[in-house]
């Protein structure tokens, strides 16, 4: 395959992903496992258009410089100019000439002869003059937004939260590639010999750090495996899969998943229940609940009972005390998932951060009543903002005497889990996503007085 094919791909897909709002993860997937690229190819294609998106504020600053700001752009020359200067700052070994003649080829059979002349322009100008000096860009607060590629408002709102150290940390974090885990499906095969099997299909895995059922996905596609097909494994970040260590869930038990699709948690829940006992899964959207259902009948699982609805309407139907566990893996903004989708920076707003956190806060008053005495409540949540996680746990547990921190939480962790506490005395963790490589992601457990 050709090496343009690799841009054109790569310029196809940004467009898309900019002019539909289409969700770059399931964008990639849809195009990248129907294309007869090489694997190599297809992962230069993904690194292409997560970088071009993840570092959209940089690349217009440098666009601008060499473009000018004046000059109304169409967005497929906008996106072209941009994929060649970031293979040129952050690519080894894609020599300039490349970047350039494969830039104006592109240029030449998508527009004309006068917008390869402009492109083959504005490249040469860049490569010989070298990327602007972002140290220079001032007030500040521009200058760290601009270099780190992230909106001032959120690097603002981490670092009230923790301090500017974490804050960069976190942005910077999100400007990586995303790594692939799986799991394990315990039902039907041990992680290690699921390695094995992989292997023989062409993926390349090794053991994860913080969950026994996680391998991570060093090369190959894991979800174009007959393993996949059999059953054998999810694919799920390695924070996820914490969730299931917290509540603990044990054979036989009723539980209650609140915000359940696609389900990756649920099925999780009942493979650690060797599919014995009852999980209710909820969501709000019919569509999305059938995601579970096929999760559940891909991995061999039958104690999911599946149900269409707003979770604050379950005490109604299912009664007070009536769950063994419940967990609640709430709607929320997804700033820990940056890396995997880029277009968060770009969308969410801290409007919809306080939003958020009040659905959230809603479900989770209509939520704990359905929880039995002695059982255990877990919340969770893939974003990281204390107004959706610690603040809004702590008021719940302020307002809510029947509740406590559960004590042995930290126990079902591995110990480098310990450094992920949030507080002294609380069973709550966050993960940052420069930790471990995860997502970050939040955990808090509840648990419910015996009377
Ligand atoms: C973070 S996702 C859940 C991910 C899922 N637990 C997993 O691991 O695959 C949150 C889900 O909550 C659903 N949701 C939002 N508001 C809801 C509500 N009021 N009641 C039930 N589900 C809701 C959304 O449709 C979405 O599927």
């Amino acid at each position: 395959m050709k090496r343009s094919s690799v841009r054109e791909t790569a310029l196809d897909l940004l467009l898309s992903i900019t002019k539909n709002h289409a969700y770059s993860q399931l964008a990639l997937n849809d195009t990248l496992s129907e294309s007869s690229l090489s694997a190599r190819d297809r992962a230069l294609v993904t690194t292409i258009v997560y970088g071009v998106l993840q570092r959209r504020l940089t690349l217009d600053y440098v666009l601008s410089a060499f473009a000018g700001s004046e000059r109304r752009l169409d967005e497929w020359v906008r996106l072209l100019l941009q994929l060649s200067f970031y293979q040129k700052l952050y690519l080894d070994r894609i020599p300039d000439h490349a970047i350039v003649n494969e830039a104006v080829s592109i240029a030449n059979h998508r527009g004309h002869r006068g917008i390869a002349g402009f492109v083959n322009g504005v490249l040469r100008q860049f490569l010989r003059k070298g990327a602007p000096d972002l140290s220079a860009i001032l007030p500040e607060g521009r200058r760290l937004s601009i270099q780190y590629s992230t909106p001032e408002w959120l690097l603002d709102m981490w670092k009230e939260q923790w301090d500017i150290e974490t804050s960069l940390k976190i942005a910077e974090a999100g400007n990586l590639a995303p790594h692939t885990f799986i799991r394990a499906n315990r039902l039907k095969i041990s992680r290690q010999a699921l390695a094995q099997r992989l292997a023989k299909e062409g993926v390349r895995t090794s053991p994860g750090e913080l969950s026994h059922e996680c391998l991570r996905v060093e090369e190959g596609q894991p979800a174009a495996t007959e393993a996949y097909k059999e059953g054998l494994l999810t694919i799920q970040d390695e924070s996820s899969m914490l969730v299931a260590d917290a509540l603990a869930p044990a054979p036989g038990m009723a539980v209650l998943d609140a915000c359940a699709a696609p389900g990756g948690k649920t099925a999780h829940l009942a493979e650690r229940m060797e599919n014995s006992g009852k999980i209710v899964a909820l969501d709000l959207h019919e569509q999305r609940t059938k995601l579970i259902d096929a999760a559940a009948a891909r991995l061999g699982i039958s104690i999911i009972e599946t149900r269409a609805m707003d979770a604050r309407n379950a005490l109604g139907i299912y009664g007070k005390a009536s769950f063994d566990r419940v967990l609640l893996d709430a709607p929320c903004s997804g700033l820990g998932v940056i890396r995997r989708k880029p277009e968060i920076k770009w969308e969410k707003t801290f409007a919809d951060t306080e939003r958020l956190a009040s659905i959230q806060q809603s479900i989770l008053e209509a939520a704990a009543p359905l929880v039995r005495p002695g059982g255990w409540l877990v919340y969770s949540t893939c974003t990281i903002n204390r107004a959706e996680n610690d603040d809004l746990l702590n008021r719940f547990l302020s307002e809510h005497d029947d509740f406590y921190w559960e004590p042995v939480f930290f126990s079902r962790f591995p110990a480098v889990i310990q450094n992920c506490r949030l507080a002294p005395h609380t069973s709550m963790v966050q993960l940052l996503p420069f930790q471990f490589g995860t997502d970050g992601f939040f955990i808090g457990c509840l648990k419910k007085k015996k009377k």
